[in-house]
């Protein structure tokens, strides 16, 4: 089954000239939100997407870059679309996602509104097992190394699409995936300057092989892209807003 993507944003934590790196991923008639940044509601109200469009949410780790959009999310699905959206959270997130990101704002002791499923239609995905998320479209959950003791997941999608989270470099996943489970497609974050320390970044990167370069898409780049264009060996920086298209 064919994929789309669509990066509403390809941004850096702190980029200002790029929206947060979130993304629509489409399949068989489903679109996934992966990530709802603080910039995500912005992003889709100038790609004339309407959130109730939107048929689930992933969360891939807790940084605002990948949830600061959700409170927006959930009030205007309650009040305005009177709607529970679909939310795909690995288990492990599932605390912090709430007590520690959205129960400032999201809490409302006086209508019941005590956690997540007051506001979505809560879903709890497990590590490293695929699950279909609608007919036709998986993901299975692949743990990360970004901020220690934070879980953050990266995704494969219909065993042959990763999507990297925010994570460090990690050569041996990359050729494994490559190269034992015939990953086609690879999304990766890209610290453009070194050291990567939180991040991926370019120079590491660039170690890979020319063969699984060849499959990379760069994107959660800073805004001094421009002076990296040309320099990323076979890999190719995604673009804001393209749509691509993965058969
Ligand atoms: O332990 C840490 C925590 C954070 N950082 C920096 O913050 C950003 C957080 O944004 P993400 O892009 O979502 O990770 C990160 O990029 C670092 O610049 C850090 O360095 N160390
Ligand atoms: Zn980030
Ligand atoms: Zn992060």
């Amino acid at each position: 089954m064919s994929l789309q993507i669509q990066m509403i944003g390809t941004g850096s934590a702190f980029s200002k000239k790029f929206y947060n790196n979130n993304a629509l991923v489409t399949c068989n008639g489903f679109t996934l939100l992966v990530d709802c940044g603080y910039t995500a509601p912005r992003a889709l109200h100038e790609l004339g997407i309407e959130i109730n469009s939107i048929d689930g949410l992933f969360i891939t780790h807790v940084h605002a870059d990948h949830v600061g959009g959700m409170e927006e999310f959930a009030f205007r699905l309650k009040y305005t679309y009177k709607h529970k959206m679909k939310l795909f959270v690995p288990s492990k997130l599932v605390d912090s996602l709430w007590n520690q990101s959205l129960r400032g704002g999201l809490e409302n002791k006086t209508e019941g509104f005590m956690g997540l499923g007051d506001y979505f239609d809560l879903i709890l995905v497990e590590e490293t097992v695929p699950t279909e998320i609608h007919p036709g479209f998986t993901l299975e959950l692949i743990p990360s190394e970004h901020i220690p003791d934070k879980p953050s997941y990266s995704i494969m999608f219909n065993e042959r699409l990763f999507y990297s989270s925010d994570t460090k470099f990690n050569y041996t996943l990359l050729s494994e995936l490559s190269e034992q489970r015939k990953c086609q497609y690879i999304l990766h974050d890209c610290q453009l300057s070194s050291p990567g320390i939180v991040h991926a970044c370019l120079d590491e990167l660039l170690t890979l092989p020319d063969k699984i370069q060849s499959k990379v898409l760069l994107m959660h780049y800073d805004d001094l892209i421009d002076a990296f264009i040309g320099k990323s060996g076979k890999m190719t920086f995604m673009e804001q807003h393209k749509t691509y298209s993965f058969p």
